[in-house]
């Protein structure tokens, strides 16, 4: 196996994070792969990675992202200690002396990237958006290759890395999250890696008229506020959220990317609700695609069409109560991989 050393940053929220963890997985299939990965404290990837991937080298680090708009004072402060950062972060770069990097968004791929620029490693940077975010925009300059989910006339189209079971996943695994009846119709309804309020007043309007056949598995912290809705069983957060995408008949959901390329490649249906306060409204845009194939309708949060959503739920055909999820390969993941000069 050959032996790749490589410095990891991408979080803040699980849509940054998941698709490193997906390249980080496959990579280390078949390489000797020492990673040191930059964590933000208090952020998911600094929960989740210790148990992900167990060996990986982390850093904490203690950072905020700018304020919008970006012409806060308080910004001044920020920007400020993010140089402090960089500092500390270019030094634990030199020691580990990496192969490259690999950036996959959110603020602390700031200091990381311009570490990495300063000492002349190599680095690949995943925009999982149909936007590009302000971070990325910077790095875009000095990275060897933009990776990206959607197309853009100047980078490579991957598109988004997706976590995926090693195992085929079948339907009754959904017994396991309370359903017992799984000739019903079941949706997931969920608002990003960190939950929306919004998506959960609006659902709470479809329950009170939805059938008490139609099942929903919903992640919210708000678990209370459903508590008289005998079809609807809430859980704060999954983990393995794909085993639930894969063989359920429906999702609703944020529009964040990373969400959209799994609902693709669990070839899924969806009622989309994008966060309108998304830098450049770039939810709405990573949902046009899907809605263009039919795949998906997008609801507008400010003035929510609850018929619509309730519409589209009963079009939404119940998988037979067999139906098993071959697992297959992520064809993003490896074109990211088979990308990288340094492999
Ligand atoms: C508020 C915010 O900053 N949103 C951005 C963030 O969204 P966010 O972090 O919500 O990202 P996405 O919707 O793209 O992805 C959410 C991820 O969390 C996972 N999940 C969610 C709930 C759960 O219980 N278990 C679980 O595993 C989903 O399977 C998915 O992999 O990153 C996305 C990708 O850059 C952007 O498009 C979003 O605009």
């Amino acid at each position: 196996m050959k032996k790749i050393k490589v410095v990891v940053a991408g979080g803040g929220t699980g849509g940054h994070y998941y698709p490193a963890l997906a390249v980080l997985k496959e990579l280390k299939k078949k390489n000797d792969l020492e990673i040191l990965y930059f964590v933000t404290d208090g952020r998911i990837e600094e929960k989740k990675l210790p148990k992900d991937i167990p060996d990986a080298n982390i850093i904490k680090i203690n950072m905020k992202g700018l304020i919008r708009p970006i012409y806060n004072p308080k910004n001044i402060q920020r920007l400020f200690h993010a140089y402090k950062k960089y500092i500390e972060i270019k030094d634990e770069i030199k020691k580990f002396s990496p192969d490259f990097g690999f950036l996959t968004g959110g603020y602390i791929c700031g200091p990381v990237g311009y570490s990495l620029k300063k000492l002349n490693i190599p680095f690949y940077v995943h925009e999982q958006n149909s936007i590009m975010g302000i971070t990325n925009k910077r790095l875009s300059k000095w990275a060897k290759k933009i990776f990206t989910s959607f197309y853009f006339k100047e980078f490579i189209q991957t598109g988004n890395p997706v976590r995926i079971s090693d195992h085929d996943i079948k339907r009754e695994n959904l017994k396991k999250y309370g359903i017992e009846n799984i000739s019903n119709k079941i949706l997931l309804v969920f608002g990003g890696s960190l939950g929306s309020n919004k998506v959960d007043d609006i659902m709470y309007e479809v329950y009170k008229k939805s059938s008490i056949n139609t099942k929903f598995i919903h992640i919210t912290e708000n678990d209370n506020k459903f508590k008289n809705f005998k079809n609807v069983f809430c859980f704060k957060y999954i983990d393995e959220l794909y085993e639930i995408i894969s063989v359920c008949d429906g999702i609703v959901s944020r529009a964040g990317a990373t969400s959209i390329a799994e609902i693709k490649f669990y070839d899924q249906k969806a009622i989309l609700i994008p966060w309108s306060g998304a830098s450049e409204n770039h939810q709405y845009y990573n949902a046009l695609e899907l809605q263009k194939n039919g795949k998906a309708i997008i609801i507008d949060e400010k003035k929510p069409n609850i018929e619509d959503i309730l519409n589209f739920i009963n079009k939404i055909n119940i998988k037979n109560i067999n139906y098993t999820w071959h697992t297959k390969k992520d064809v993003s993941t490896n074109e990211i991989i088979n990308n990288i000069d340094e492999i």
